[in-house]
């Protein structure tokens, strides 16, 4: 069967990236499959014995085990039963010279993915082994856009990289590139609607890992009891009425980047299961008996400081300081400069076209309304207040609260400059000499600036 969804070169790629376990007591076998797959593999291990594959396994994973089922002593196909309760979740390739249904029916049952029969020529094992990865491949993305689906995830919404032209945003970007390349856990603070995810999904984008899965999670929508099976997976009866063994997100994602925003909201054994993830890059599913290895980033995020909670006990200190190394916060939107016009006119454009809504052209008077707003749900709430503008045809200037700023303390000069001259046409409706006037500046001055907003 030719593979269909994945074209040649990312097959290729798969198989480049492959961990592959061969299990055969003959001598002369291993050898052939070792140097069928070498070339094409990232690593490829034998092993003589069930036995020796056991501690292979406990030392590292594998993406491919290539197991004989007629060996001395214990027979591949219970072996493979066995690996399935202990957590081995490598897709498993059978090799057998006696081919009968019957085996075949158990092979599938113990969890095999596919069956060889030999004499076979090399391209007969290398397929078999393209078509285990990618049936591994298609499996992870399946349950990742499950994932995406019921989180409400793809939605018209969803933007990879973070747009905006404020120092602010700039400096955001900046530090994005530097910290790209390397895999140390980032923390991003900010308060909701700053964009943390949008930030994640640019950093995943501009890193090496871009490629490879992208998975957001949100620790506060899921259930405190189900956040550790849905982060690290588990075994086949380890979990009450659910007989099937399934991966984790966290599994899922490897290779990747791992969004775990509000992780304030886990509680203490998701906690410790974390940091030893974080720590160590190892994990063991529910009920397993051996771990996993994983390479992931890391990107962490919380609306609320995790100082406080640190302090009350409720978030592990050892946790935050190790996922405290980076930590980047999201400026609310009132401090982005002019900002909110530029994403006001590309949410006008996107969600029009999206929508087949009639355009609308922001005003002088719009413009300085949203200059002036606080946007407590910063980019969220702008992007809201777009959609309603476009489907009632007008924007909805007096839904926009008045400004609340004193609360969150020091703000930026420009900011706060920017506020007053604004307030100062309000009150003077509109009239810019008069405006500069009673604010002690040049009229040449109120020009200058309103220009710059776009007004
Ligand atoms: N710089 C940006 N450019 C364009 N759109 C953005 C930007 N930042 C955020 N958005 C949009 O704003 C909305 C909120 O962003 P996001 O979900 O990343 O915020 P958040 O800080 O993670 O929020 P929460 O804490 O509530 O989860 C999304 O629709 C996102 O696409």
């Amino acid at each position: 069967m030719p593979p269909v969804a994945i074209e040649d070169a990312a097959l290729t790629r798969l198989l480049s990236r492959a961990r592959v376990l061969v299990v055969d007591d003959e001598a002369g076998m291993r050898n052939f499959l070792m140097k069928t797959l070498a070339p094409f593999c990232q690593a490829v291990e034998v092993a003589g014995t069930t036995a020796e594959a056991d501690a292979q396994l406990d030392r590292g994973n594998f993406d491919i085990v290539i197991l004989d089922n007629i060996m001395p002593g214990l027979k591949g196909l219970d072996w493979l039963a066995e690996q399935r309760r202990r957590g081995g979740f490598a897709e498993t390739i059978m090799i057998t010279a006696y081919a009968d249904l019957e085996t075949a029916i158990e092979a599938l049952r113990a969890g095999a993915s596919d069956f060889v029969l030999k004499p076979f020529r090399s391209n007969q094992l290398l397929n078999a082994v393209r078509r285990a990865l990618q049936m591994a491949q298609l499996r992870r993305e399946n349950l990742l856009l499950r994932h995406e689906l019921a989180s409400g995830d793809t939605g018209p919404g969803r933007r990879n990289r973070l747009i905006g032209s404020s120092a602010s945003i700039a400096a955001v970007r900046d530090m994005l590139a530097r910290v790209a390349g390397v895999s140390t856990p980032l923390l991003i603070t900010g308060a909701s609607g700053t964009g943390k995810e949008v930030a994640a999904r640019h950093l995943h984008g501009v890193s090496d890992r871009a490629d490879r899965p992208f998975v957001p999670i949100n620790c506060a929508a899921i259930p405190p009891d189900r956040i550790e099976a849905e982060l690290f997976g588990h075994v086949a009866g380890a979990l009450p009425g659910i007989a099937e063994g399934r991966e984790g997100f966290l599994p899922s994602a490897q290779g990747g980047t791992v969004f775990l925003d509000e992780v304030a909201e886990l509680g203490p054994a998701a906690q410790s299961a974390l940091l030893r993830v974080v720590e160590d890059g190892r994990m063991r599913p529910i009920g397993a008996v051996r771990d996993l290895a994983l390479d992931l980033r890391f990107v962490l995020a919380s609306s609320r400081p995790l100082e406080p909670e640190v302090a009350a006990g409720r978030f592990r200190q050892d946790l935050f300081f190790r996922i405290n190394v980076l930590q980047i916060d999201m400026p609310p939107l009132r401090q982005r400069e002019t900002d909110v016009i530029d994403l006001a006119e590309l949410f006008l454009t996107e969600i029009a076209q999206r929508q087949s809504l009639a355009p609308l052209q922001m005003d002088s008077t719009t413009r300085a309304a949203l200059l002036r707003h606080d946007w407590p749900g910063n980019i969220r709430e702008l992007r809201n207040f777009i959609e309603r503008a476009l489907i009632f045809g007008r924007f909805p200037l007096e839904t926009l609260a008045p400004a609340q700023r004193q609360a969150d303390g020091i703000e930026p000069l420009d900011a706060v400059e920017r506020r007053l001259i604004l307030r100062a046409l309000d009150l003077t409706g509109g009239n810019r000499s008069e405006a500069a006037r009673r604010l002690g500046i040049s009229r040449k001055t109120i020009d200058r600036k309103c220009a710059g907003w776009g007004l």
